[in-house]
């Protein structure tokens, strides 16, 4: 599989690069961006993958969250990827809302008409982004995942659904129980249809409290109390009740006064990136 390059620039001693690729499981053009830190030149680097939230692309984390110099000194490269297929061929939603269609693939495999055809960001996610990172660039097989938002519930519920692939997970702000929120639910209608049954494969409380001592991972989650969508869309108590259910590993810790921007995520993005690094490291 061919990569383009469409950007570069050296940062922390490190490269930002985006790059565009014909994607097997969405069927159009993907983009993605990697952050390669210094110790890259020599040797291969464990990999955080980043997934972002509603209305992101690849470039809000690496353009806003102040990772790059964490990054380059613990010696970690990140990968964002685009938060949904793109292009002209590709169904949005039909009002052109900012939370479902262009955007907002939420990261699951579309059944639905017409957004099965090239909405499948949990295949691309899991499969076949790492399997092109890991043959294109200097890294390890090593790899820890994290988002926010939209792509909070992604890393969670991507890390319970294949905790063999990563030695962590961290999230901010992450839709906790997407099958009880709007957000969760207007997705999983429009792009798994109304079986409820088919929503609890993808929703982090649910896969939580299925999980069995021999797949739990160590998980970290902050969550700002002056989150905006706190209340209605995120519910971290979902989450804390499942951790409670089956004593998994998880850290979540509620941040007085930050609200659901990037300016959180910077303020503890260092030390998620600190926390993956040690969670590789123990691991290897
Ligand atoms: N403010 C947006 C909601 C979407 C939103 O807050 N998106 C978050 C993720 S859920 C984000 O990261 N936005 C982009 C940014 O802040 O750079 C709206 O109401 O249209």
């Amino acid at each position: 599989m061919s990569l383009t390059q469409v950007s570069a620039a050296k940062v922390f001693g490190g490269w930002h690069k985006q790059f565009s690729h014909a994607s097997s499981s969405n069927h159009c053009d993907m983009r993605f961006a990697i952050y390669l830190p210094p110790q890259a030149e020599k040797q291969n680097v464990p990999v955080v993958y980043w997934l972002s939230g509603l209305t992101c692309t690849d470039e809000n984390f690496m353009q806003k969250a102040g990772a790059l110099r964490v990054a380059a000194e613990l010696g970690l490269a990140i990968v964002a990827p685009d938060t949904s297929p793109r292009g002209d061929d590709v169904a949005d939603a039909p009002d052109g809302a900012y939370d479902f269609g262009l955007g907002a693939g939420f990261y699951v495999n579309a059944t639905q008409t017409p957004f099965a055809q090239h909405y499948q960001m949990y295949d691309y996610v899991v499969n076949e982004l790492p399997k092109l990172i890991e043959q294109h660039f200097p890294v390890t097989t090593q790899r820890a995942i994290s988002g926010h938002s939209m792509g909070g519930h992604g890393a969670l519920m991507i890390a319970l659904k294949n905790p063999q692939r990563y030695a962590s997970v961290s999230a901010f702000s992450p839709i906790s129980q997407p099958m009880n929120c709007p957000w969760g639910q207007k997705a999983f209608a429009g792009y798994l249809g109304n079986d409820q049954q088919q929503w609890r494969q993808y929703d982090s409380s649910e896969l939580m409290k299925a999980s069995p001592v021999r797949d739990h991972i160590p998980a970290l989650v902050d969550q700002g109390e002056q989150d905006n969508f706190l209340v209605e869309q995120l519910k971290p108590e979902a989450l804390v009740d499942a951790a409670k259910l089956v004593d998994y590993p998880l850290t979540l810790r509620m941040q007085p006064g930050y609200d659901h921007s990037y300016y959180f995520i910077a303020s503890f993005i260092e030390e998620h990136l600190q926390f993956h690094a040690r969670c590789i490291i123990d691991n290897s």
